[in-house]
């Protein structure tokens, strides 16, 4: 009896209920996540905070978190310091933790302008040899994690808040290609991991938006495989889009043929955090979980870590911070903690999912139209369709791919603003 006792303790503290009737998952917000019909409800983590046994306990329990997101742990400049020289082990150390623990792995991001190494940055590389950089970084780092994926964030923020490019330097270097050639090369290195584009100010319609769902249509249109798009969604108490607006957001996605995944959300406040902030943030967490769960195709739902002890906000954006359902204490702020429960519906099976939603996003997914011309590196090709750089005013004087079109275009020219185009590789040509 007294064995009995200590076995249904330590598989409540794993996560799991066990009595003499019936078996099933604890309660937690993982467990509601997937009752709901999504895949996993999850939290970032950094390595630094694996020595915290009390953090590590909680972390691990899976009926709250079904996923981990290494935070720094598989960024270039972690993985790739210097050229050729390729380190896994805070990546290894995460992953070993979540397979440890039977959860997911979201991994965290390969093709970044910010945390990427000065060699990367500011090498003054050519275009031809930027590109094979990113191919190697890339096939590298996809090939080591193969099979312990559930997603990759293969490009992160390539957009600037008006809906244009980033200027970074692969844009600069490779033009707008640079994110077909970095799918098309994680593709390669790991067919069966889902690859998604992620930025934050993303979560309802607008300029951004519009321009990340861009993205999605010139990844098609290179033929290369987008999977998925990942909301950020790093939130202000009181300022987040509402329900309804991420709802039809999330679908203006999924109409696309592609999945939605809520990533790195958080929802800061000044500090100390006010009673009255608390309760708004509890409603602020409940109108994205219930966007998600509105959707069919949104399928899974991170917090940026899930402790205020751990959270990147204060060291970020001064004054703010209390942004997680967790205090600093690791103590679940019960107000919080709740509404996300709530808002994914019963724990036996979650309120069934909105039927309406669902079938517009059902309905709406379509297979991007196919046009004519084909603009693609060869190992990218795997459909025909138009180039969408068309839109990209560079001039001659900023090589950009996709001006004058590559191997095997058949279009129209498209030599803006200069009268002709010299083609210097299958990536690359020039207009001048
Ligand atoms: O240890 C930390 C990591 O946790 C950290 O991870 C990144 C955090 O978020 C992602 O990048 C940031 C997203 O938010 C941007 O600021 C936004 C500006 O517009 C506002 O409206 C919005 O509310 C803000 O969130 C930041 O500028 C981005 O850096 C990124 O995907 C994560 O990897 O990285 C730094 C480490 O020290």
């Amino acid at each position: 009896m007294v064995h009995a006792s200590l076995f249904t303790l330590l598989l409540a503290a794993t996560g799991v209920v066990c009595s003499p009737f019936k078996r099933r998952a604890a309660d937690g917000l993982n467990t509601r996540a997937v009752a709901a019909g999504k895949e996993y409800f999850g939290s970032a983590t950094d390595n630094g905070e694996l020595t915290d046994t009390a953090y590590v306990t909680g972390l691990s329990n899976t009926a709250d978190f079904g996923q981990i997101t290494p935070g720094n742990a598989m960024k270039w400049d972690t993985i790739e310091p210097s050229r050729g020289t390729f380190s896994y082990t805070k990546g290894d150390a995460i992953v070993a933790l979540a397979q440890k623990n039977g959860q997911k792995v979201r991994c965290h991001t390969l093709v970044w302008y910010s945390q990427l190494p000065s060699w990367v940055k500011t090498g003054g590389f050519d275009n031809a040899t930027l590109i094979s950089i990113l191919k190697n970084h890339i096939t590298e780092e996809v090939t080591h994690f193969k099979g312990q994926c559930l997603h990759w964030d293969v490009a992160n923020e390539a957009l600037n808040e008006d809906g244009t490019y980033r200027s970074n330097v692969f844009y600069d270097t490779i033009g707008p290609a640079y994110l077909p050639i970095a799918f098309a090369t994680a593709a390669l290195a790991d067919p069966d991991a889902k690859l998604y584009y992620n930025d934050y100010n993303i979560e309802s319609a607008g300029a951004k938006s519009t321009a990340a769902q861009n993205i999605v249509k010139l990844v098609q249109s290179y033929g290369a495989k987008i999977d998925g798009v990942g909301m950020q969604a790093h939130f202000i108490v009181g300022s987040t889009p509402s329900q309804a607006a991420q709802t039809t957001n999330i679908n203006a996605f999924v109409a696309l043929g592609v999945e939605v995944a809520i990533t790195e959300l958080d929802i800061r406040t000044t500090t100390p955090a006010t009673a009255a902030a608390v309760t708004q943030q509890a409603k602020d967490y409940a109108a994205t979980v219930g966007a998600c769960k509105a959707v069919a195709k949104c399928v899974g739902f991170t917090i940026w870590d899930y402790t205020d002890k751990y959270s990147w906000i204060p060291s970020v954006f001064s004054g703010q911070g209390a942004a997680l359902p967790w205090d600093a204490d690791l103590v679940k702020k019960a107000e919080v903690y709740d509404a996300i429960l709530n808002a994914w519906g019963s724990a036996e099976s979650g309120t069934p999912t909105s039927t309406a939603s669902a079938i517009v996003a059902t309905s709406a997914v379509a297979t991007p139209s196919v046009a004519t011309s084909v603009v693609v590196p060869t190992e990218v090709v795997t459909s025909t369709a138009a180039p969408a750089v068309t839109s990209d005013a560079s001039t001659g004087t900023v090589a950009k791919w996709g001006q004058c079109g590559g191997t095997g275009y058949t279009g129209a020219t498209a030599c803006v603003g200069g009268t002709t185009c010299t083609k210097q590789n299958d990536y690359y040509s020039q207009c001048l």
